[in-house]
């Protein structure tokens, strides 16, 4: 069972972000992020796939032409934990 962080501990990795705020009461964490095209969208999309597969860790998402919204959260703890800050930091790096 993987752990789930206490707000103290998220409110530290989440700092260490850039543009991922709460949501879900604070048992996810949620970017927007914009591209210039859908090619653009997608093909971060398929990149992302990758690393979320790799890490056994899966986003949850939503995307609209050059738009995606990404939120992380861990099923296996209800809520959030290191996982979801290592994707993101890695979701921010493609
Ligand atoms: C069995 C498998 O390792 C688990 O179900 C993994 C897969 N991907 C996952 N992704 C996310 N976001 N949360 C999980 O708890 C999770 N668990």
């Amino acid at each position: 069972m993987i752990q789930k962080l206490d707000r103290t501990e998220c409110d530290s990795a989440l700092q260490a972000l850039d543009g991922w705020t709460y949501s879900r009461d604070g048992d996810a964490i949620t970017k927007t992020y914009k591209f210039k095209s859908f090619v653009m969208a997608f093909g971060w999309m398929s990149s992302a796939a990758i690393l979320a597969e790799k890490a056994d860790h899966h986003p949850e998402w939503f995307n609209v032409y050059n738009r995606v919204d990404v939120t992380l959260t861990t099923h296996d703890c209800d809520g959030l934990s290191a996982r979801d800050f290592a994707l993101a930091k890695k979701f921010d790096a493609i």
